[in-house]
């Protein structure tokens, strides 16, 4: 299902709050390319993404692993962390030795990166052999059945703010902890056909993307605003929530995610080594208009 292009590009954007900051000052309805926006889990949008039902997300960053061939990812931005993240936790019901000792985890539908981010963690780093299963994001459905449950963005959040008395593990502290790296969750990636025959609609969005990313960064107030009035908790909490998180891709978050994709393949989750290809602004509007002869 390719992009038909008498239609508007359409973008994907994770209906979580750890996007927020790339997108609270995004106006789609005000870009010239009228870009259409659907909102939905990363699980949802790494199959959209996939299947073409929309040309351009934020997507779990192992989503873009599974098909790197297909996508390139829009430059300097991510949804990442170097330590702890607040959003992706481990709550455990049995001891950790239990859980690693063929436990049960239970684990959100709605990731793809986190779900392998803790095999590799419970299996490479602990040396456990849990058994895994998906479920409903619900904290004590989950329980009931598993001794661990692994829950993502706002649902991670919620379930952190009760008192149910369980251990908690944040896997970005974790995977901090045992690599010395950054941890990027979501990248922001682009069908390659929609790539070569939208750039210019490409390169306004990227333009309004960075633009309420710095607006975000200069000022975290309206966003931890509308997360205060919208999902609730405390100013303290967002406040910490977004100093934890870092929505750039340098350096730093690349070296994390290539060894993330090594580990993966090295454990069997990947097929393939993943080479990261970003995408290039030398397209229409990043290129200077051509002399006058
Ligand atoms: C930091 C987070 O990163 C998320 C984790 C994802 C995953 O596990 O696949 C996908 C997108 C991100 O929104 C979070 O959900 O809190």
């Amino acid at each position: 299902m390719n992009h038909d292009r008498t239609e508007p590009i359409r973008i994907g954007r994770i209906d979580y709050t750890n996007v927020w900051p790339v997108f609270h000052h995004f106006e789609p309805e005000l870009l010239r390319c009228a870009p259409r926006l659907v909102r939905a889990m990363p699980a949802e949008l790494n199959r959209r993404l996939r299947e073409g039902a929309i040309d351009m997300a934020a997507i779990s960053s192992f989503a873009y692993g599974l098909n790197s061939e297909d996508y390139v990812l829009l430059p300097n931005l991510s949804v990442s962390a170097r330590g702890p993240v607040q959003s992706i936790l481990l709550f455990l019901k049995s001891p950790l030795e239990t859980v690693l000792d063929g436990g049960r985890i239970a684990m959100t539908t709605t990731s793809a990166t986190s779900v392998n981010l803790l095999k590799i963690l419970m299996e490479k780093f602990h040396g456990g052999q849990p058994v895994y299963e998906s479920a409903e994001p619900d904290l004590d459905s989950m329980l009931t059945h598993a001794d661990a449950a692994l829950l993502i963005g706002d649902h991670a959040i919620r379930a952190s703010w009760h008192h149910h008395g369980y251990e908690v593990i944040d896997l970005s502290e974790s995977w901090y902890r045992f690599t010395g790296m950054w941890m990027t969750f979501a990248v922001w990636a682009v069908r390659r056909e929609a790539a070569a025959a939208m750039s210019a609609d490409i390169a306004e969005i990227y333009e309004a993307l960075v633009d309420s990313k710095r607006r975000s960064y200069g000022d975290m107030r309206p966003v931890i605003d509308h997360a205060l009035r919208t999902v609730g908790g405390t100013e303290a909490y967002w406040k910490g929530y977004f100093e934890g998180l870092n929505h750039d891709f340098g350096s730093g978050q690349r070296e994390g995610l290539s060894l993330f994709f090594k580990y993966a393949r090295e454990l069997g989750y990947l097929e393939k080594d993943v080479a990261i290809e970003e995408w290039s602004l030398a397209g229409p509007v990043a290129t200077p208009a051509a002399p006058p002869q």
